[in-house]
């Protein structure tokens, strides 16, 4: 692989990593803007620096810590990226989504992507919840997708289906568990669009972008979703509306990254517990989940 992200260096870092500690996690959760306090819920933590993890990239951005913290949420092994990686920041795009192969030789088998993302729906609010169902790869229709270049079938198979990207049975759960801890008003599921970033969408693109049918629109989550599916991983995905897309000349809103980080500090502790409530109530050894839904 040109960009040095092959089957050999994630294994070295996996095996780095399996030699630091001694949980075995099925679940890796990877926190959004402003939403790496998921990964302070963790109990019996153990956090490496991402600067201190051989081949790990490096977090750039305001509100994404560069922290990997292995703990327990519920009594559950995880593992948790305080700080995901980009394409503006300028990494190639095999380098984003190499983590996902490295939970995948560390024995992970469930994924769960958050990120703070700007509501195109009309119905959305400032500090809804969307489980993501489907997505737009705006980048991909360009080229550039995370699985170019050589295949190397020991991950997965040259070209993954991605219709069933985000688990049904995984989604179900968070309704259900959204239910019950009263998220009922503000939990939707709805279509992310992903854009390169860094600048904000322009009006005319918000416009088209909620005619071709997408509810959120950020500049994450697709690529480490391709890449999770093509090595086998379940995924679930979820945005926090942090802002609402700018769809009118006459508005004076303007997208800004302080009202995302503000917007993640308000639903904090709800992710917390939509996240930690779906762990516990997951289930690995058949392969299947949905067993002793949440509260029982
Ligand atoms: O990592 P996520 O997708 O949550 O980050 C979003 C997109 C940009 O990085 C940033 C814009 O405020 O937040
Ligand atoms: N656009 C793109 N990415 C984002 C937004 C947005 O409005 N809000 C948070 N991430």
């Amino acid at each position: 692989n040109k960009n040095g992200y092959d089957y050999e260096k994630c294994k070295e870092t996996a095996d780095w990593l399996l030699a630091q500690t001694t949980l075995r996690p099925l679940v890796a959760v990877v926190c959004g803007s402003g939403l790496g306090g998921l990964g302070d819920s963790l109990k019996d933590a153990v956090a490496f620096n991402y600067q201190d993890i051989p081949n790990f990239p490096q977090s750039t951005v305001h509100g994404h810590a560069g922290r990997l913290v292995f703990g327990k949420l519920k009594g559950r092994p995880c593992v948790c990226m305080q700080g995901r990686f980009h394409l503006y920041e300028g990494y190639p795009i095999q380098k984003i989504t190499a983590p996902m192969r490295i939970f995948k030789l560390l024995g992970v088998k469930t994924v769960i992507l958050t990120n703070a993302a700007g509501g195109l729906n009309e119905k959305y609010k400032v500090g809804d919840v969307m489980i993501i169902k489907d997505h737009i790869n705006m980048p991909g229709f360009a080229g550039c997708n995370p699985l170019m270049g050589p295949n190397d079938e020991r991950f997965g198979t040259r070209f993954p289906c991605m219709s069933d990207a985000y688990d049904r049975e995984l989604r179900q759960l968070a309704r259900h568990v959204g239910d019950e801890l009263g998220f009922g008003d503000f939990m939707h599921e709805g279509v992310y669009c992903v854009l390169g970033g860094p600048s904000f969408e322009t009006i005319a693109e918000c416009r088209m972008l909620r005619r071709l049918g997408a509810d959120a629109v950020g500049m994450s989550t697709v690529h480490e979703a391709i890449v999770a599916r093509h090595c086998g991983l379940r995924v679930f995905a979820l945005s926090l509306i942090t802002n609402q897309a700018v769809m009118d000349y006459d508005s004076e809103e303007k997208a800004n990254h302080q009202e995302v980080l503000q917007t993640g500090k308000v639903r904090s502790e709800q992710l917390a517990s939509l996240v930690s409530t779906m762990v516990m109530s997951m289930k690995h050894d058949s392969g299947d989940m949905l067993d002793g839904m949440c509260g029982q």
